[in-house]
């Protein structure tokens, strides 16, 4: 796999508390990989590790093929708050895009200050929070990175905006070899924008692979009460719930489910990710990678 983000026994402390522990992780290229996990799991941890924001305490973490943060031109990141200069104008800001990156795309710039309906010569610090973010996110599609990370890149648009952006965001990867890792509350917008998910949930991945084929390998189960130790080696039990006379199991499995006792239902994406962030953090069987 060709990997644009390689994490190893990745930690972090902030003073005597980790905020991520050996962690380890892989995003492939060419995809739009979207980083879902619960509050706290340690994904804009990871995310400004990723970009060399902040040194591992532990572990390493290598971004396109080199130490985090020494690829610097190549990768676009975009932080949860999408910072920007309040003093500056968009103008300035563009100017100062143009100056610092290589490969910056003015036109492109241009394009989305004027479809967003922003007046050039408005201070940063007058946007409204959406309109702050757009700024940032423009910024970061124009600087023309290999990889681009958003740590929540939609979580201040509207619901319109959201989707504006996730579109552009997609033509922008359909356009150029662009590698996308972006982490998301919202499953929708995962679902809408990304072709790869990764599950963390403290530190772990719980799963990862390739949105499709995810779909594709889980299911549920009910049917009368079974024990666990009685499903097929091939059936990998990701969470199980039981009343006195039925079993429901969520599983990942690559063969059929040939036994009629069951009634199979398939998964939508956010149950897949509800299941996987609500189990227990270490599995009895690892599930980590999904391949077919
Ligand atoms: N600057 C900091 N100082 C101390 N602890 C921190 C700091 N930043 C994060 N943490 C802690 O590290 C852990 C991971 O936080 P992180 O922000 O990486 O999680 P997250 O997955 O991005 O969460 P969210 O989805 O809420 O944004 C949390 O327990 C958090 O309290």
């Amino acid at each position: 796999m060709n990997t644009v983000l390689q994490a190893h026994g990745l930690g972090k402390k902030y003073g005597r508390r980790w905020a991520l522990t050996d962690c380890d992780l892989e995003v492939p290229a060419g995809h739009v990989v979207g980083l879902v996990g619960p509050n706290g799991a340690g994904k804009s941890t990871l995310l400004n590790l990723a970009v060399g924001m902040l040194t591992p305490s532990a572990g390493t973490v290598e971004v396109l093929g080199a130490p985090a943060g020494a690829q610097q031109a190549k990768v676009g990141y975009v932080a949860q708050d999408t910072p920007t200069y309040a003093r500056l104008s968009i103008a300035d800001h563009l100017r100062l895009g143009r100056r610092l990156n290589p490969a910056w795309d003015e036109s492109l710039a241009q394009r989305r200050i004027q479809h967003l309906k922003l007046d050039p010569k408005q201070r940063a610090g007058k946007l409204s929070g959406g309109q702050r973010a757009q700024l940032a996110l423009t910024l970061g599609l124009a600087k023309r990175p290999e990889l681009l990370i958003l740590d929540e890149p939609v979580a201040a648009l509207d619901p319109l905006a959201r989707r504006e952006f996730l579109q552009d965001l997609m033509e922008a990867v359909a356009e150029q070899e662009l590698s996308v890792l972006l982490s998301s509350h919202l499953v929708s917008d995962v679902e809408r924008a990304c072709d790869y998910l990764i599950v963390l949930v403290d530190s772990r991945v719980q799963v990862s692979g390739e949105i499709d084929t995810l779909l594709a390998t889980h299911f549920r189960l009910t049917g009368p009460r079974r024990d666990q130790k009685d499903l097929p080696r091939d059936q990998h039990v990701v969470t199980a719930s039981h009343t006195d006379r039925q079993s429901t199991y969520l599983i990942r499995t690559g063969q059929p489910i040939l036994d009629p006792a069951w009634t199979v239902t398939q998964l939508t994406l956010e149950d897949l990710v509800l299941a996987y962030m609500g189990r227990d953090v270490q599995p009895e069987r690892p599930v980590l990678e999904v391949q077919r």
